[in-house]
C-alpha cells in the first residue's frame, strides 16, 4: 500500500471523503429502513449479493474472530417452515401486550419472509477462535456483538444497492436452529429478509404507527458521569445535536421523495 506525503499539517487529504461520497454514506444511514411489506419478487443478482455479503464480512470483530456465517434461504419450502415458526411465536408475542397496544400490535406487519426473494440468517460461532480471544477475555458476549456489526454492515450496503432488509426476531431460537440444522455452538443472530422494494418508508414504521417516537438525541448524551447533562461546551454541542438530528430527518425525506418520483 502506498502512503503519499501529507499536506504539511499532518493530514493526508486522501483519507477524507469528497463531500458527495460522505453525503452518500450518511444518506445510506439515514434512509435505511426496516422493510416488512414492500418487497418485490425480483431476484437479487449474484454480484450484488456478493458485494453485500462482503460488506458484512468486513465488519469489525472481537480479536478478529469473524464469528459469523451466512445461511441463504431461497427455497419456498424452507421459508414456509420459518414462516410457520414466526406465526407461532407472533401469536404468543401479541398476547404479551395489553389493551390498545395489543390491537396495534396485531395490525403490524412484522416480517416479509415469504415475499422477499432472499432470506439470510447471520449466525455466531462461539468457538471460532478457540477458548481465549483478545478482547473477549472478560465479556463473553463480545462475539455476539461482533456478529451484530456484520448485520449492520449488510443492512447499510443493501440500502446503498437500493435493496430493503427486514430483521425478524420473533422466533424461538430453538425453532430456527432446528429448521436450519444449526449445530449447538452456533447462535442464530439475525434472520433477515432481503429484496428489491416498491418504496422505502420515510420514517420507522413503528414511529408512523404511533408506537414510539424517535427520542431526542441531545437528551441521551451525558458528560463524564451517567445522567450529567451539564459541562463546559454542553449547550453548544446540544444545539449541534438537535440541528444534526433535523438534518438527518431532512435527508430521509429527500430519499423518500426520490423513491416516490421513481415509482
Ligand atoms: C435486533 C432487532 C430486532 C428486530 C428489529 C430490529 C432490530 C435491531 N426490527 C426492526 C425495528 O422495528 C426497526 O429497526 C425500528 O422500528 C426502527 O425502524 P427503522 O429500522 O429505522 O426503519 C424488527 N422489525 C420487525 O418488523 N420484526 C422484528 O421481529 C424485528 N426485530
Amino acid at each position: 500500500m502506498s502512503h503519499s506525503t501529507d499536506s504539511g499539517d499532518g493530514r493526508q487529504p486522501e483519507h477524507f471523503f469528497a463531500d458527495a461520497a460522505r453525503d452518500a454514506v450518511y444518506r445510506a444511514i439515514f434512509s435505511r429502513r426496516d422493510v416488512r411489506g414492500q418487497f418485490l419478487p425480483d431476484p437479487i443478482p449474484d454480484d450484488m449479493l456478493a458485494r453485500i455479503l462482503t460488506a458484512a464480512h468486513f465488519a469489525p470483530s472481537v480479536g478478529y474472530m469473524q464469528p459469523w456465517s451466512f445461511v441463504l434461504i431461497r427455497e419456498q419450502a424452507v421459508k414456509q417452515r420459518i414462516h410457520a415458526a414466526f406465526a407461532e411465536a407472533n401469536a404468543e408475542a401479541a398476547a404479551m401486550f395489553e389493551g390498545q397496544k395489543q390491537e396495534i400490535y396485531r395490525e403490524l406487519k412484522l416480517e416479509g419472509i415469504l415475499e422477499s426473494p432472499v432470506n439470510i440468517l447471520i449466525t455466531c460461532d462461539r468457538d471460532r477462535a478457540g477458548p481465549v480471544v483478545i478482547g473477549r477475555t472478560h465479556i463473553k458476549a463480545m462475539d455476539i456483538y461482533s456478529s451484530v456489526c456484520a448485520v449492520q454492515n449488510l443492512w447499510l450496503a443493501a440500502r446503498a444497492e437500493g435493496l430493503g432488509v427486514g430483521w425478524v426476531s420473533i422466533f424461538h431460537q430453538s425453532a430456527l436452529k432446528e429448521i436450519l440444522g444449526l449445530p449447538e455452538r452456533i447462535i442464530p443472530i439475525a434472520y433477515l429478509c432481503l429484496g428489491q422494494v416498491s418504496y422505502f418508508h420515510d420514517k420507522p414504521e413503528l414511529e408512523k404507527a404511533g408506537w414510539r417516537p424517535r427520542l431526542a438525541l441531545d437528551e441521551l448524551v451525558y458528560f463524564e458521569q451517567w445522567g450529567q447533562t451539564d459541562a463546559a461546551g454542553a449547550a453548544a454541542l446540544k444545539t449541534a445535536l438537535r440541528e444534526a438530528q433535523e438534518t438527518a430527518a431532512g435527508q430521509r425525506r429527500f430519499s423518500a421523495d426520490i423513491a416516490a418520483e421513481s415509482r
